[in-house]
This record gives C-alpha cells, sequence and structure tokens, in this order.
C-alpha cells in the first residue's frame, strides 16, 4: 500500500548491483505511474523514464521543449509507487554543464537511481532520425565532469548517450564514447545501432555497463533479450512501447465508439475494473481505513 517500501538510496545501491551482475536488465517505460506498477508487477528488473514519452504525453514532439521540473516531476511520481530502480532521460542536460549538474541534484531528490546525458546539439531529436547534430566531444566530457561531481550518492548512475553512431559512424561513436566513460560515465548508452555487428564492437570496445535500445520503427533491428544478453549487453530499454500499445488502442477504440456508439465491443480488451484495482492494492486501502475508522484506543 502506497507502494514504496524502499529508499531511493536502496533502489540506487540495487541498480548498482544488477549492473555488476551478470544478465540484462530490462526497463520498459513507464508511460505514467499506473504503468509502472504494472512493470513490476510483471516482473520486470527497472523502469525508464522516457522523454519521448513525456514530451508526447504532454502533446509534444521529442525535440528538447521540455523542462526539468516536468521531467522531474514525472520521475517522482513515478520512483513514489514503484520499488524498481527508475533511470530518467534527461536529453542534453537541460542547459551548460552547469546546469547539467543541477540536473543530476534534482533527479536524485526525484528517487532516480540514474540518468542519461546525450551529446546532441539543441533542438535535440530523437536518435532515429536523421538531420542530428552533435556537439564537439569536448563539450559533452565538460557536462559529463560537471554531472559525476554533482551527484551526492555515488550509486547515481551517470550514463552517456553517445548519437554519433548515425551521424559520425561507428567508430568515432566508440572513440567518443571512451572519452565520455574517462570523464566518469557509469555506463554507456550507445544510440541507433543497426543490428548486432554494431553491438557487437561496441561491447568489444568499452569496459563499462552497456545500455542498448529497442525502439520501435527506428533504425535499430529489434533483438530479443536472449539475443541483446548473448551479445554481453547490460541493459535495455524499451522507451516507447507501452505508450504506443496503449495508444494504439485508444485510438481503435476511439474510432469503434465512433462508429458503433457503444465500448460494449471493447470490453474484452479492457484492463478490468478488478485488475485495475489489483494493481492499485485497492483492498488494502480500504482494510486500512476501516483499520483507522475502528481503531479504539
Ligand atoms: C530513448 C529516447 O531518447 C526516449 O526519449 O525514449 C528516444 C526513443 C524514441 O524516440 O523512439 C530516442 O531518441 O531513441
Ligand atoms: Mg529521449
Amino acid at each position: 500500500m502506497l507502494h514504496t517500501t524502499t529508499t531511493a538510496a536502496g533502489r540506487r545501491a540495487a541498480f548498482r548491483a544488477g549492473l555488476a551482475a551478470p544478465g540484462l536488465l530490462r526497463l520498459p517505460g513507464a508511460p505514467n505511474p499506473l504503468g509502472a506498477r504494472m512493470i513490476e508487477t510483471a516482473g520486470f528488473d527497472g523502469v525508464y523514464v522516457s522523454g519521448a514519452v513525456v514530451s508526447a504525453d504532454l502533446g509534444l514532439p521529442d525535440i528538447g521543449l521540455t523542462t526539468l521540473s516536468e521531467v522531474a516531476g514525472r520521475t517522482e511520481q513515478i520512483t513514489r509507487v514503484t520499488d524498481l530502480p527508475v533511470l530518467v532521460d534527461a536529453d542534453t542536460g537541460f542547459g551548460e554543464p552547469l546546469s547539467a549538474a543541477r540536473t543530476v541534484q534534482v533527479l536524485e531528490d526525484s528517487g532516480a537511481a540514474g540518468c542519461h546525458l546525450e551529446d546532441q546539439q539543441n533542438p535535440k531529436r530523437c536518435g532515429h532520425l536523421a538531420g542530428k547534430a552533435l556537439r564537439p566531444p569536448e563539450d559533452m566530457v565538460r557536462t559529463l565532469t560537471a554531472a559525476v561531481r554533482a551527484r551526492r550518492d555515488p550509486d547515481f548512475v551517470v550514463c552517456a548517450r553517445t548519437d554519433a553512431a548515425a551521424v559520425e559512424g561507428l567508430d568515432a561513436s566508440i572513440d567518443r564514447a571512451r572519452a565520455y566513460v574517462d570523464a566518469g560515465a557509469d555506463m554507456v548508452f550507445a544510440e541507433a545501432m543497426a543490428g548486432p555487428a554494431d553491438i557487437e564492437r561496441f561491447r568489444a570496445a568499452i569496459d563499462v555497463p552497456l545500455l542498448i535500445n529497442m525502439t520501435e520503427f527506428g533504425r535499430s533491428e529489434l533483438l530479443t533479450a536472449t539475443a541483446l544478453s548473448d551479445l554481453g549487453v547490460d541493459v535495455v530499454i524499451y522507451p516507447v512501447t507501452l505508450l504506443r500499445l496503449a495508444m494504439g488502442a485508444v485510438a481503435d477504440g476511439l474510432r469503434a465508439l465512433a462508429d458503433e456508439g457503444t465500448q460494449a465491443g471493447l470490453l474484452d480488451r479492457m484492463q478490468t475494473r478488478e485488475q485495475l484495482y489489483d494493481v492499485l492494492d485497492y483492498d488494502a486501502y480500504a482494510a486500512f481505513d476501516e483499520s483507522v475508522a475502528g481503531f479504539r484506543p
């Protein structure tokens, strides 16, 4: 009930332990706190807060329009209801290196286990779209140095994302990743890998945990968890999967409701009242309330 039974520091330590252990950590992107509850119930290893999802949720494209407060607010709502570690997409850090330092502290205070910062120029865009522009690697190194120095909990994971593979080629992206690790990044997010061969080369070139993005309708071949694990990947994110599934169902449902004038034919595709209340632990709240109401000192 009320859901979080662990501290943020405990969840950060657990995330570190998960990264140090063999095997792949699977982090679906939570469209909202309810989705995070469902991710936990379904047995996943962590929750991802996707910039694309936060933007889309606000009716905005993912081009760096969201603010740190919006992302941190969503992060806090999510970390409050799950015992899983939460990894946050911090885009380009919301400003210059000093702002990236503040971003890390604000996200720590939001209960996150870590965040990733990317080497795109603003306005940034989805890593799988054409037309990305990169910052010089030295700028990104400054951002990472500031981010790493700002954290107060050494377990907070600072992950460096490089978007260079699709712009400057794989070799350049590996060079960048190495420089980012030298600057203190704990993990590397190799964005928009085409397939297993790219991942294999990246894996062999860096000696910190590697994060791979299995986003749909992008540049990357969708690989199974087993294949990713066999390639030595440590973390996989499915950033927009749940939002796409839910919104696909919403579009179908709206069409059917408009055409048929009733939602009666859609019931078997819905989360039932019972299933929803299960996720929310409704009975425990009712029992708690009753025990308080019936309490006799
Ligand atoms: C991972 C990502 O940064 C996100 O915001 O979730 C996006 C996902 C997407 O747009 O599909 C990305 O740039 O890959
Ligand atoms: Mg993003």
